[in-house]
């Protein structure tokens, strides 16, 4: 067990719900607010360090834009590097692109395609887990890149969105440090 109850309790309360954001019927689970809580975000970046130090990971991917947030200080814990998936003309050199479906819309994201090799084992990392869309989009761009996708990280998890199956389908298990159902 990465965490006790009471910091499961510290995190919930450092992120602020907002409700009908950025349309009608969404509850919006706010990470700026745990990030400018210092000790909330300190807390965070260790507790996922515990999780995944020592396990033979060589590259954390993160995704435009909240995934950089928590994946490059994650990366630089674990003495690993980082790699950026973007929004579309982001990136400057060749890249693999993948369009996807959000809660709220749909979008482009893409890679470097020299950023990652056959031999990398990838840990991606992202700020929040709703319909796995992105994460399945990221994990299509690494698997064209010819790389594994060993795990996958969140902050926040809301299972009643159907994240957890859809990438289960595509045999991935994700992991996420707090999780809001029903609530
Ligand atoms: O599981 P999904 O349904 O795909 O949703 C989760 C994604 O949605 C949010 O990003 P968003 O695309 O809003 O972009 P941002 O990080 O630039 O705010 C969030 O940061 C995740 O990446
Ligand atoms: N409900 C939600 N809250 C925060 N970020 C999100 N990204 C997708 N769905 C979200």
């Amino acid at each position: 067990m990465v965490m006790n109850e009471q910091q499961i309790v510290q995190l919930k309360a450092a992120i602020k719900t907002i409700p009908n954001y950025p349309s009608e019927g969404i509850l919006f689970r706010d990470v700026t607010s745990l990030l400018e809580n210092a000790e909330a975000f300190a807390l965070t970046i260790n507790l996922l360090t515990k999780k995944y130090e020592n396990q033979g990971f060589t590259k954390i991917v993160g995704t435009e834009a909240r995934g950089f947030i928590f994946g490059a200080p994650l990366a630089l814990a674990l003495g690993i590097g980082f790699i950026p998936v973007r929004k579309p003309g982001k990136l400057p050199r060749a890249t693999y692109s993948q369009a996807y479906q959000l809660e709220y819309g749909e979008d482009v994201l893409e890679i470097h395609r020299d950023a990652l090799t056959a031999d990398d084992k990838v840990l991606i990392i992202d700020d929040l887990l709703a319909t796995g869309g992105t994460i399945e989009a990221t994990t299509k761009l690494i698997r064209c890149v010819g790389a594994k996708v060993k795990d996958l990280g969140f902050i926040i998890s809301l299972p009643d969105l159907g994240g957890e199956k859809r990438l289960a389908a595509i045999g991935l298990t994700p992991y996420s440090l707090v999780q809001y159902a029903g609530e």
